[in-house]
């Protein structure tokens, strides 16, 4: 490899400065998506617990096959809008839906077990 010579050194270490000042700037706005995403996942979460406890209350199944089909076309839909894969918006919706119907399952056991205490 032949040695760079004292101008050539110095525009290389600019030119990595503004690398990594890019960078940096780039993992900023990452990381402040990846928070938000935390608190959307979060607030989502929230909601599907009262959903998990009223379905328990009433009885109702877990999970619902034909709301997770209509909600599958919709963000394919708004994928391709995006230009987001929308075979990823599906694989990302099924991951979370199926912890939420692992939560449902759960709360309605709890509750078929509360109400068998309390008929005695
Ligand atoms: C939240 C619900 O329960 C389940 C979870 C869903 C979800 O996380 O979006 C959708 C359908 C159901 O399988 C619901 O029925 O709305």
């Amino acid at each position: 490899m032949t040695e760079l010579g004292t101008g050539q050194a110095a525009h290389a270490a600019q030119a990595d400065g503004e690398v990594l000042a890019e960078l940096r700037t780039l993992r900023a706005s990452i990381d402040n998506l990846d928070a938000a995403l935390v608190h959307l996942l979060a607030e989502r979460f929230k909601c599907t617990q009262k959903v998990g406890e009223l379905k328990a209350a009433h009885s109702l199944p877990p999970a619902d096959p034909d709301r997770e089909a209509e909600q599958i076309r919709r963000l394919r839909r708004l994928a391709e809008e995006s230009q987001l894969e929308p075979q990823f918006a599906e694989k990302f919706l099924n991951f979370i839906v199926e912890e939420v119907v692992r939560h449902h399952k759960l709360i309605a056991a709890a509750t078929k077990g509360a109400k068998a205490d309390t008929a005695g």
